[in-house]
């Protein structure tokens, strides 16, 4: 678990719902959540929230993010679009904690039209229980981000 318990999270309106109710978990746990909406079911773009909360985390403002749209797949395409940021979709939880572990990602996308909000938790306390193992996965997170 990162020392940083600074997260930002953000959705589009498919995942208010579901957004909300990760916040509710992990503040629960001790993290201090930047929650920054969008605040209403209205009709909204992904991209414009997936970058927002991506450029808190490069910025290093918040040392994670968890982002969700109704797969989760356009968000994290908006979200991978900054650069220093490793964001994947995971539907479950051993993806969840290998792309801590292995990738080094620093945002995690779910889709709140893929899973219910029960493994959806499950799936957020995979990503935030994991560490990054270093190692050979250092070597080849450093080619990511020097491509
Ligand atoms: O990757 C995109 C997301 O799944 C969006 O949440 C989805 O495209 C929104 O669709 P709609 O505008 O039909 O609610």
């Amino acid at each position: 678990m990162t020392a940083n318990k600074r997260i930002v999270l953000s959705s589009d309106h498919a995942a208010i719902d579901l957004r909300r109710a990760v916040a509710d978990h992990i503040a629960a746990q001790g993290w201090d959540v930047l929650d920054i909406g969008p605040t209403t079911t209205e009709s909204t773009h992904y991209p414009l929230h997936g970058k927002a909360a991506a450029e808190k985390v490069a910025s290093g403002d918040c040392a994670l993010g968890i982002i969700l749209c109704g797969t989760g797949q356009g968000i994290m395409m908006a979200a991978n679009k900054v650069p220093g940021i490793r964001c994947g979709v995971c539907s479950d939880t051993f993806s969840a904690a290998m792309i801590r572990q292995h990738n080094d990602a620093n945002m995690l996308s779910i889709g709140a039209r893929v899973v219910g909000e029960g493994l959806a938790l499950e799936i957020v306390d995979a990503f935030l229980g994991a560490d990054f193992e270093g190692g050979r996965h250092a070597t080849r997170v450093e080619m990511i981000e020097a491509s």
